[in-house]
């Protein structure tokens, strides 16, 4: 059976908060495959859909159908935050941890915290205590701990805001043999140049809506939208 993907379609999907319309009206029904990005200036919504895809936000209006159950759905997902969420323990520990929730057998543990440990070239680490790591490291190892389920879908939150290109470029990598290996990735990002080497396709968020999509070469090369064309070429788009 092929899998069903696990990210709700919305329907003229509402978020209101405080009286104030945040996203939406929204339709959206995200292709089973890609790497989606989302582009916008600074309190278009991104994170409020992020959200609302991760089944975390409320709806004020609409509808949010999951083709599976959520339950299952969620637990195929991960999120990984800007700043990265890290235990009050090890590097080891931190890496344990997703793992030691779903009762993995400590052999296949110890194996999958070595493999992670090298991957994001923290194996030399693996007893340092996590949040005296720098913060690209502190980014690295939430994003390895979101992976070490092998989720279905990935949702990112502006994952390499504040690093510098060395800690950047290893997360991009790390992304990009992520999707190879199947993970349906959905990321929110400012850094047009991230959006261009990462993106399969985009969605332009603009005042809580999603004021244009597409596949990323036109989206990039031929913008239909003069608020898309303005933003692209670094104006400030409201
Ligand atoms: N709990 C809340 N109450 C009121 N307004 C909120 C709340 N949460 C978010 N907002 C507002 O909703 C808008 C969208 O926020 P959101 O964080 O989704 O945007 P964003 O595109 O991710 O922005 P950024 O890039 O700055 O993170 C912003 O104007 C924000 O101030």
């Amino acid at each position: 059976m092929v899998s069903q993907v696990k990210i709700p379609t919305l329907t003229d999907a509402v978020v209101r908060k405080r009286g104030k319309t945040i996203i939406g009206p929204v339709d959206l029904a995200l292709p089973r495959d890609g790497f989606t990005i989302l582009l916008g200036p600074n309190g278009s919504g991104k994170t409020t859909l992020l959200r609302l895809l991760h089944g975390v936000e409320r709806l004020s209006a609409g509808q949010l159908t999951w083709a599976t159950s959520e339950a299952l759905a969620r637990a195929r997902q991960a999120y990984v935050f800007q700043s990265p969420t890290i235990l009050r323990r090890t590097v080891a520990q931190n890496l344990a941890y997703p793992l030691q929730l779903v009762k993995t057998p400590k052999a296949e543990i110890a194996a999958q915290v070595a493999d992670w440990a090298a991957r994001i070239g923290l194996d030399g680490a693996l007893e340092r205590y996590a949040p005296r790591l720098s913060g690209g490291e502190k980014q690295k190892l939430a994003l390895a701990r979101a992976l070490i389920r092998k989720p279905e879908v990935l949702f990112l939150d502006e994952p390499s805001a504040n690093l510098d290109g060395r800690a950047t470029r290893e997360i991009e990598a790390l992304l990009i043999a992520t999707h190879q290996q199947g993970t349906r990735i959905v990321m929110a990002t400012h850094d047009l140049g991230q959006a261009r080497r990462l993106a399969s396709d985009v969605l332009f968020m603009l005042r809580g809506r999603i004021h244009e999509r597409g596949q990323a070469p036109e989206i990039f090369n031929a913008p239909e939208t003069p608020q898309l064309r303005a933003f692209l070429d670094g104006d400030i788009v409201e």
